[in-house]
């Protein structure tokens, strides 16, 4: 496979004074050019871990403690912090969670947009003018809003603009953390239509880490399930979602409402991922699991199940017979 990004066992951990959080434990998956990865899991899942470790940008209490993360032939985990720099922005942009982050309320918006191309991308300010309306227009912007402040925007325009700034420089991936998570549902899917207009116009590779199934579904080309700080299942999103092999995508099937329609009724699934501090041994699924056997003691490898589809589950092969029962309400009842 073409992959923009290949990442190999990466565990991320973080110093706390009761020991490591293993919030990252082993993921291993690859990002395709021009292609959209949603990264899904509950909260506390290690999915935002991730997606800051890739991009370099993690609290001083974090460090990556194992694997790789291959990206344009280079391994981001050995490479010195001047290089990582020299990457951000130009062939990696980052999204923030909340475009607030990514915005200063103090500047104007137009402010922003040159600063990073003139500063960081040595354009000379004509240029970032002409470059900035650009941007803006391509998020769907009208370019005389490039004067305003970051106050005067909806949550969706600042959601836009944070995406025009992060596209700044031209990256080859863009990395979004819940970029639609804090939006109601219509303009969630306004800014998702963004996202795959500029991802096949663009030709951008994406990853869009999200909570959401329903966003993945609607949005993105590949899903990378993560559970308790490893991948459990991943592949094309059509063979994953529509016939998942690992019994946490089914139950994360049950627990969204579809992001184009209404109705269906949505089963939780019972409990809460376990701590990260001393996650548990096995399947890390296995004390939630409705089809955990002994066997689940033992931990499952990530393995190649169907073409292009990876799943760490023992009973990976019995999906065809779990699915009916994952859909019904009473499975997932303790
Ligand atoms: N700064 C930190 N110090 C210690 N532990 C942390 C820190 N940040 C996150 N964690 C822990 O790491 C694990 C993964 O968290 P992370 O935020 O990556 O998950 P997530 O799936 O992105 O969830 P969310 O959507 O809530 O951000 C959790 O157990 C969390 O408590």
């Amino acid at each position: 496979m073409d992959a923009l990004l290949s990442v190999r066992d990466l565990a991320v951990h973080y110093r706390t004074a009761a020991g490591p959080v293993r919030a990252v434990d082993g993921a291993s998956f690859d990002v395709p050019a021009r292609s959209i990865v949603g990264l899904v899991g509950e909260s506390g899942c290690g999915k935002s871990t991730l997606g800051r470790a890739l991009m370099g940008v993690m609290p001083r209490s974090a460090s990556i403690a194992a694997g790789s993360a291959v990206f344009e032939g280079r391994d981001l985990v050995t490479l010195s912090a001047a290089e990582r720099r020299k990457l951000l922005w130009r062939r990696m942009a980052f999204v923030p969670q909340t475009a607030m982050n990514a915005l200063d309320p103090v500047q104007r918006l137009g402010a922003q947009m040159m600063e990073v191309l003139v500063e960081r991308g040595g354009l000379s300010r004509p240029e970032a003018g002409t470059r900035a309306a650009e941007l803006f227009a391509l998020v769907g912007l009208d370019s005389g809003r490039l004067r305003d402040w970051p106050h005067q925007f909806s949550g969706g325009m600042r959601q836009r603009a944070s995406i025009a700034l992060a596209l700044a420089l031209n990256p080859a991936l863009l990395i979004a953390d819940e970029p639609v998570t804090a939006l109601d549902v219509i303009v969630q899917r306004q800014i998702l239509d963004v996202m795959r207009e500029l991802q096949a116009r663009l030709g951008l590779a994406m990853i869009l880490v999200t909570h959401d199934v329903a966003v993945v579904a609607y949005a993105c080309d590949r899903v990378v399930v993560m559970y308790a700080g490893r991948v459990v299942e991943s592949g094309p999103v059509r063979a994953v979602l529509e016939a998942p092999l690992h019994p946490y995508t089914m139950g994360l099937m049950n627990a969204f409402p579809d992001l184009e329609r209404a109705g269906g009724e949505l089963v939780p699934i019972e409990g809460a991922p376990p701590s990260l501090l001393n996650p548990p041994s096995g399947c890390r699924f296995a004390a939630r699991c409705p089809f955990a056997v002994a066997r689940c003691a033992e931990d499952p490898a990530l393995v190649e199940q169907a073409p292009d589809h990876h799943v760490a589950c023992w009973r990976a092969a019995e999906a065809p017979a779990l699915r009916p029962l994952a859909s019904e309400a009473a499975t997932w009842a303790s």
